[in-house]
Order: structure tokens, then C-alpha cells, then sequence
């Protein structure tokens, strides 16, 4: 099964369009897993097994394994996930750019050391970066089109002779060039609704994964009402933290679990 036939699949079952972020931070970890040799490991694990049932896909940022020297509790929480979730699309967060022979090795790690789903990828330096990703013809490339930082603007913002944004003109070559399997999807933040209304306006009905809500601040009503695709559906909608430490208590477990269902509700409201 392809990346995008596995997300309308959980688009679907699930009823929603949240996806949940895993972004552990062992200093905001509960206290019962403080000193645990594998604490991000059981910390995603169950934070999946809590909030799998609202979400439609999980995200986890590889930064936050890597720091930790934990890529080893990474590739075993995608194992994990493959096992007991295997309708739940992995989204590995890497935002991977780089020359075509390294993009070729960043494409293996995502694809098969992770066996992720999809990967995130920076657009930055052009066709020949991307392509080695678009070679793997079932997995998702989500390119990095405007971004949910404040500093986004300091260069997606800029104009081409013809006043087109340059965000606009990424999200141009992935509908017209790079999306030749229909794969490809892309990053638009919640920070930004009226930039997503125009990336949607442009790729039809191109997946969106949009983070910014939560932690970040975005308004959950104005980024639905703005990614929307003709279906009614065609966004992956990004909480980490929000979700994550929703309590640091003994009740973590459970306040993720809420945190989940409550923002899948907010969204599903929108609908
Ligand atoms: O434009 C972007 C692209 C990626 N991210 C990532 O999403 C999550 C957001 O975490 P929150 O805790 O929900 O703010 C994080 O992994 C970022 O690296 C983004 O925020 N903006």
C-alpha cells in the first residue's frame, strides 16, 4: 500500500485529521520513567498506544532521538508501530536536503532503516535534492513549503520577477514536477491560515501537513476552514507537545489521551 493510499485509509477509519507529533524530551518525562534505560522508547509507546484511536498519523522528529543517542529506541518504536498499529502511517520528521548522493542515503534511512511511511524534506536546494526520495514510488516526500516559524518569512516571502512568493513557487514544483508518482505532499504551518488557503488553491487536493497548532498557537478553526480539500478532508494536523506533556503527572497517560481526542474534536467540528 502507497503513503497516500494508507492515509486516506486512516483519514477514513480514524475520523480525523490529527496527526500526533513525538517530539520526547527526557527532562519533561513523567516520574516514573526518570532514569528508565529506555524511557523514549516506553514514552512513545505508550503515548501511541493512548492516542492511536484519535489520530490518523504520528510524526516523530528525529532531532529529538538523535540528541539522545536513542536512534536504536527510534527504530524500535517504528517496529513497535508497524506491529500493533499497522494502519497508522509514520511520518519521519527529518527535513532531509542535501546533493543527490547524500539525499540517496538520507532516502535509505527514512525508508529503510525506519521504514517510515513518508519523510519530511527541505526543498531548499532544488529538483536533483529531492529526487532520490521520489524514487522509493510508494512512500510519501512531504516538502517543506511554508513553515510555521516566525523567521519562514525571511525567505519564503520573497518574491520572483512575476510577484510569485517563493513558497508558492515550491508548491508549484511539487504540483506540476515532483509529484509524478502522487506522493507529495506538503508542510504548511497553522500560523499561517491565509498561506495554506493559497497552497490549496494551488495543489488541488495535495495532502497537508500542518503543523503550528498547540504549543505553537495556531488557530485550530481557521486552518481547517483553509486546508480543506474537495473531499473534505486532505490534512495531517500536527500536535506535539500539547499532547506530549499534557501532564507530567501520575494521570500523563490519560491527559494525552484527552488532549488527543479533544483536538481531533476541535477539528472535526470545523469539518
Ligand atoms: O513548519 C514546521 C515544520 C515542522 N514542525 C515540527 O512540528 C512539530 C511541532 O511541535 P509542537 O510541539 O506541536 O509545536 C515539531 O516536531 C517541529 O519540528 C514545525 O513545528 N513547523
Amino acid at each position: 500500500m502507497t503513503f497516500i493510499e494508507k492515509l486516506a485509509k486512516a483519514w477514513a477509519t480514524s475520523g480525523s485529521m490529527l496527526t500526533v507529533g513525538l517530539d520526547p524530551d527526557p527532562q519533561r518525562f513523567p516520574a516514573e520513567l526518570q532514569g528508565h534505560p529506555d524511557a523514549i522508547f516506553e514514552f512513545c509507546r505508550a503515548i501511541v498506544d493512548v492516542t492511536a484511536q484519535y489520530a490518523c498519523a504520528i510524526k516523530p522528529q528525529i532531532a529529538y532521538f538523535s540528541a539522545e543517542r536513542a536512534e536504536d529506541q527510534l527504530e524500535a518504536l517504528c517496529d513497535y508501530v508497524r506491529e500493533h498499529h499497522p494502519d497508522l502511517p509514520i511520518i519521519l520528521d527529518a527535513k532531509r536536503g542535501d546533493i543527490g548522493s547524500t539525499a540517496q542515503q538520507y532516502a535509505r534511512e527514512a525508508f529503510e532503516r525506519y521504514q517510515a511511511d513518508a519523510v519530511t524534506v527541505n526543498p531548499y536546494m532544488g529538483s536533483d535534492s529531492i529526487t532520490p526520495y521520489l524514487e522509493w514510488d510508494d512512500k510519501g516526500v512531504i516538502i517543506l513549503c511554508r513553515t510555521s516559524n516566525p523567521g519562514g518569512s525571511d525567505l519564503q516571502f520573497i518574491e520572483s520577477a512575476d510577484g510569485t512568493p517563493l513558497y508558492l513557487r515550491v508548491a508549484a514544483l511539487a504540483a506540476d514536477r515532483w509529484n509524478g508518482n502522487g506522493q507529495c505532499a506538503l508542510v504548511v504551518g497553522a500560523t499561517f491560515p491565509e498561506e495554506i488557503a493559497k497552497v490549496r488553491a494551488r495543489v488541488a487536493d495535495m495532502p497537508l501537513l500542518i503543523p503550528g497548532i498547540g504549543a505553537q498557537g495556531g488557530d485550530i478553526p481557521s486552518t481547517v476552514k483553509a486546508g480543506l480539500d474537495s473531499q473534505g478532508t486532505g490534512m495531517m494536523i500536527n500536535s506535539s507537545r500539547a499532547i506530549l506533556y499534557a501532564s507530567t503527572g501520575d494521570d500523563w497517560r490519560v491527559a494525552a489521551a484527552l488532549a488527543a481526542r479533544q483536538t481531533r474534536d476541535a477539528i472535526n467540528a470545523v469539518r
